[in-house]
């Protein structure tokens, strides 16, 4: 029962706000030591508006996942010993997709200063909902009657509620203009006293006005905290550190909590002689008092939490009506803010219509108190499932989009729901409305949290909580009057008869608003987004990080590869007129040495005067020129929509030093997954030829550089080890018989290229066949070229 009255009154749920997309980006800012000053979310860089990685700001080499955090590199599965990079395309952060959720947590539990505040934080919710369950015994054992006792129970949750609305606000002004720290103290301290003195005092009104205090003193302490713990965190963190919060605040102290009740109260009569004075209510009172004093000290220790108003660096000359305005204003010019804000509130009012019906709805299912438990029971799971599970569910979608898309998936639940006659049909549709639900809560706080800047963010968290308990009381005060004003009738359509019945409605209505709030919530958020939503929905669901950035107008990025003299320069240069004929931009580049400083280091690798270099040295200098390669060419082209097609990629490394130098694959793929930040081609052609020919051809080309002279074995290894990584990954390879004629070759490529590039939005080219980009080219955008859609190719 603690559950429902939680967002009412109880600790509030104020999970840690969070990410964005926390899978996928990766803030440059190294993991904070709480101990140091904690970076402001206005020194980190800004998460791309659509969640996608952001290409066009090359993500600097610390920008990788602490090697500590994460699972290293887990390559995926590998016949054959090979195996290709999937997940590409997702900078340094691609390590992150594949770290479980239990690694995150622990990951994020690892920040000292985040996990003292999480466990007091646990420990005070704990204290929370027992002294809930406590006073709302103590407030029903105090009057008599049936009716009185509802009563007081009414009147307890309305206390915990109407403070918040009014002073909501006031005290989110408070959090983002004194020291955090220090608010949060304070009102832990008061709280202690005050929970301490209900039992002392032992009366009705008292309680009353003791619940009043303590819920006004929360009001100071949530947003202080939520506005806090961006600071502590990393932001690709926050994300997981507000599914422990939520995951603790709602899922496991409520239950500990309830069992320490019950066993308090059956231990109360031995205790009762023990201590006659102090009954188990009482006890569980001062359990919950205690836990504030703890929470005090420990918030008192962390100086992290005051953040940068610990540095004087505070001090906005805004007077205090004047920075409230302030928020009120952020709030409502923000489309972000604004659109998470009505999504929020809307998605609150209709919970509370849910709450408000829950029993009658129960009771029309016909399977009365038992009925309405298992409904109730089955929200929990489904918002456990969402908050647990959401995140890894929506992968790389942008958090901006699940948040409307979730709220109005909960809203359809709800619509079902009001016309469902079944009871396990229900309880399904119950959990899918929770599972929406918590996907959506936990976005929503995540978003708060990312994007919303350190000096706004207290306010903000405030007028959504206010207004989150504003939408709860109108619903539970509104709805019971509608359900007995609509009554119960039933519509006989001839076949049928359909019951029309208050509470039905009622729902109806609530499932039309949840899916109104989110399409309006998506309007708000969705700004400019170029990815189709259904597009963006189904590759975030398959994983297609690729198809992802094509989508979103990043290019096309085709390699090739092969054995020496395979013929892969001159189908790399056919293919590149071909598409310039047709009208795009197709740029070709090849590797080593395509930059100014990679050509320094081609003449290292290839001249036979160094024959003394490592494997390891040489796997080294490969990946140097690919990550310079990757920086100056390949992403910002890639960037601009251009076709790329370069002469080698990561494949000749896996091929040369891994299988011809005998370095473990895993190895070069996790340096050459770090070179390029995950980048991968879209399409890898590769010119498949026995050495024998392909070395032939070679030299009658020039004279043999340094790899060339290796032994046939070497060069063995190397065919059978392209071919390995193509048949591990069949879509992403063409592989053609090289011995045929360059003609041949180049028709097939370029009938797996047109489909490849249709409907694709690429740089095309002004009428102006025939006119090559250069490949060394610093890259920049055509000057007459346009994005549009791919032109009709003619293979
Ligand atoms: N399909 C083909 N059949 C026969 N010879 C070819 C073919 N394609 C290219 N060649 C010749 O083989 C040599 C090596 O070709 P090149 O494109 O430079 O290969 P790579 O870049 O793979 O080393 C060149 O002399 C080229 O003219
Ligand atoms: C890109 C790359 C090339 N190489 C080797 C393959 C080639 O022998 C050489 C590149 O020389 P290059 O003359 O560009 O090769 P090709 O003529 O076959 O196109 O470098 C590696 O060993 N590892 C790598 O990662």
């Amino acid at each position: 029962m603690a559950g429902t009255v939680s967002p009412l009154g109880g600790r509030p749920p104020s999970p840690l706000p969070t990410t964005p997309g926390a899978e996928i980006q990766s803030d440059p800012t190294p993991p904070v030591s709480p101990r140091e000053e904690p970076a402001t979310p206005d020194e980190r860089t800004a998460p791309p508006p659509d969640g996608l990685p952001s290409a066009n700001t090359p993500v600097p080499a610390e920008a990788a996942v602490p090697l500590g955090e994460v699972d290293a590199d887990r390559p995926g599965p590998s016949p054959n010993g090979a195996g290709t990079e999937r997940d590409g395309d997702v900078p340094p952060t691609d390590g992150m997709a594949s770290v479980g959720l239990v690694a995150k947590l622990r990951a994020v539990l690892r920040v000292r200063d985040f996990r003292r505040l999480w466990l007091s934080m646990s420990l005070s919710s704990f204290g929370d909902w027992l002294g809930l369950l406590a006073i709302t015994a103590t407030a029903t054992s105090l009057v008599d009657g049936f009716a009185a006792s509802n009563f007081a129970l009414g009147a307890v949750l309305l206390f915990r509620l109407l403070p918040t609305i009014v002073l909501g606000p006031l005290a989110g002004a408070f959090a983002d203009r004194f020291d955090r720290r220090k608010t949060m103290v304070v009102t832990d301290v008061l709280r202690f006293g005050f929970f301490a003195s209900i039992p002392l005092v032992d009366n009705l009104v008292w309680l009353f006005v003791a619940q009043f205090l303590i819920e006004a003193l929360s009001m100071f302490w949530i947003p202080a905290k939520d506005a806090a713990v961006p600071n502590m965190l990393r932001k690709d963190q926050l994300e997981p550190a507000n599914q422990l919060s939520l995951v603790t605040t709602y899922g496991l102290t409520p239950v500990l909590a309830a069992i320490v009740f019950a066993a308090l109260n059956s231990t109360g009569s031995s205790l009762q002689k023990a201590l006659p004075a102090v009954d188990q209510v009482d006890l569980a009172l001062y359990v919950n008092a205690l836990t504030f004093l703890v929470a005090a000290i420990v918030i008192w220790r962390l100086p992290s939490i005051s953040g940068r108003r610990a540095a004087g660096t505070s001090g906005e000359p805004e007077s205090f009506l004047g920075s409230l305005r302030h928020g009120f204003s952020f709030a409502g010019h923000t489309p972000l803010v604004r659109g998470l804000v009505v999504g929020i509130t809307g998605a609150f009012m209709a919970a509370g219509v849910i709450i408000a019906t829950g029993q009658a709805y129960a009771n029309a299912l016909g399977g009365g108190e038992a009925a309405y438990g298992l409904l109730f029971g089955a929200v929990f799971i489904g918002l456990g499932l969402g908050i647990a599970l959401g995140p890894s569910v929506a992968h790389d979608l942008a958090r901006e989009r699940i948040f409307g898309i979730a709220i109005v998936g909960a809203g359809i639940m709800v619509v079902l729901m009001a016309w469902t006659f079944t009871l396990w049909v229900a309880l399904l549709l119950v959990v899918l409305m929770g599972f929406f639900a918590g996907i959506a809560y936990l976005a929503g706080f995540t978003l708060l949290g990312t994007e919303v800047q350190d000096e706004v963010r207290g306010r903000t968290f405030a007028i959504v909580q206010s207004l989150v308990r504003a939408a709860l009381i109108l619903s539970l005060a509104v709805v019971p009057f509608g359900v007995g004003l609509i009554g119960r009738h039933s519509v006989d359509l001839g076949v049928l008869t359909v019951p029309v019945t208050g509470e039905r409605i009622m729902l109806l209505a609530a499932g039309l608003l949840a899916v109104g709030v989110g399409v309006l919530a998506y309007r708000q958020m969705d700004d400019g987004r170029p990815v189709p939503l259904l597009a963006d929905v189904v590759t975030a669901l398959r994983r297609d990080t690729t198809a992802r950035r094509r989508l979103a107008g990043g290019g096309v990025f085709i390699a090739f590869e092969g054995g020496e003299g395979a013929g892969k320069s001159t189908q790399v240069k056919r293919l590149q007129e071909w598409l310039t004929n047709e009208g795009l931009v197709a740029r070709t580049t090849f590797e080593p040495g395509a930059t100014p400083s990679g050509a320094g280091i081609r003449t290292i690798l290839l001249d036979r005067a160094h024959t003394a270099i490592s494997p390891r040295s040489e796997a080294l200098l490969y990946a140097a020129d690919r990550a310079q390669h990757v920086h100056d060419v390949l992403r910002p082209a890639l960037d601009s929509g251009e076709v790329v097609i370069t002469d080698r990629f990561v494949d000749s490394s896996l091929a040369y030093q891994g299988a011809g130098r005998t370095i473990p694959l895993d190895d070069v793929r996790m340096l050459s997954r770090w070179a390029t930040g995950g980048l991968e081609p879209d399409l890898t052609i590769l010119l498949d030829l026995p050495p024998e020919t392909g070395l032939a051809r070679a030299r009658g080309r020039s004279v043999a550089d340094r790899m060339e002279s290796e032994s046939l074995e070497f060069h063995q290894r190397v065919r059978q080890t392209f071919r390995a990584l193509a048949e591990s990954d069949p879509d992403r390879y063409l592989v053609l018989d090289a011995t045929r004629g360059a003609d041949e070759l180049a028709a097939a490529i370029r009938v797996r290229v047109t489909d490849l590039l249709s409907g694709l939005p690429l740089q095309t080219l002004p009428q102006q066949p025939g006119r090559p980009a250069e490949p060394s080219a610093p890259v920049q955008r055509h000057p007459h070229a346009q994005t549009g859609a791919t032109p009709q190719l003619h293979p």
